[in-house]
């Protein structure tokens, strides 16, 4: 990759431009091989590939139906009971999309965030402590750090210091999804995975959601899907653009929204849909 770009006339326009991030000069988290996807007789997600750097975030864009979440949802084989994903996914040199994977084991490492927030009806405490103790961690000293860590590098442990045995529902919503989020990164995850998490929040909580990313970033890859522009420009480092079942572009950001190259990423940035 160069800084500079050559100007491209529009008839010399690609249709697909997707960077190969160098492994030798960029740690890769996670890497995508032939992915696709099939729900029944449709293809959903066409053979995708795609690197993501180490401790970056990556931006899922597109238009509704592109396959965005079917992609993200089958980083974690969220997808396993719904549709058929045919390709491999790195991580670590092992396939997460393997038969031999113990998925619930490797849920630990590559983390889920939904667009809606999903506390469990328990204390606030309790919605941090229970996958851990799931997962064999007893020890009241390690839980109690967990609690305070992972509330902390949610944003959100200013606001529940003093209420740790409220109920988790009676938070708002955008403080629903950090405590997710404090659940999801208890666990240590390498990677995490947020599907549209801040699309059903108002500005202000919205607002801190990125916040909290780009402090999450120093410690964890994280892949984004949004739909508001403005934040994937504003957080991401690296973006992919979506279209129909395709990955039509995938660079820098700041190349995505300065100077993209395929046509149909520069009608979907600039708002022209039709
Ligand atoms: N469980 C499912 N069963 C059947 N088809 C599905 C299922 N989930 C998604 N699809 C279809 O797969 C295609 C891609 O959907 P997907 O949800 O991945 O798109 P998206 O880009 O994430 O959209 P949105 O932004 O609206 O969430 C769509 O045509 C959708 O209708």
């Amino acid at each position: 990759m160069t800084d500079v770009d050559k100007f491209v006339f529009p008839d010399e326009m690609p249709e697909h431009y997707v960077i190969d991030i160098n492994d030798a000069k960029h740690e890769i988290a996670l890497s995508a091989h032939d992915l696709e996807v099939f729900y029944g007789e449709k293809q959903a997600l066409q053979k995708t590939n795609l690197k993501f750097e180490r401790y970056k975030i990556t931006s899922l864009i597109g238009a509704s139906g592109s396959g965005k979440s079917t992609f993200l949802r089958s980083l974690n084989r969220m997808n396993d009971t719904v549709g058929t994903v045919n390709g491999q996914i790195m991580y670590r040199g092992l396939d997460v999309n393997s038969s031999e994977i113990d998925v619930y084991e490797m849920r630990k490492h590559i983390g889920m965030v939904f667009q809606r927030p999903n506390p469990f009806a328990k204390s606030i405490q309790e919605n941090i402590t229970f996958a851990l103790k799931q997962h064999g961690i007893k020890d009241q000293a390690v839980l109690k750090e967990r609690v305070e860590t992972s509330l902390k590098q949610a944003a959100l442990w200013d606001e529940v210091k003093d209420n740790l045995d409220k109920s988790a529902l009676s938070l708002s919503g955008g403080q629903q999804q950090r405590l997710v989020i404090a659940r999801a990164i208890a666990l240590h995850p390498d990677i995490l995975l947020l599907d549209e998490p801040a699309s059903a929040l108002d500005p202000i909580s919205s607002a801190k959601i990125e916040n909290t990313l780009l402090e999450l970033k120093e410690k964890y890859t994280i892949i984004i899907v949004t739909h508001n522009m403005q934040q994937a420009a504003r957080v991401s480092d690296y973006t992919a653009f979506f279209h129909m079942g395709e990955v039509l572009e995938y660079d820098l950001t700041r190349k995505i929204f300065t100077r993209p190259k395929v046509q149909r990423t520069i009608d979907y940035v600039n708002g022209n849909f039709g």
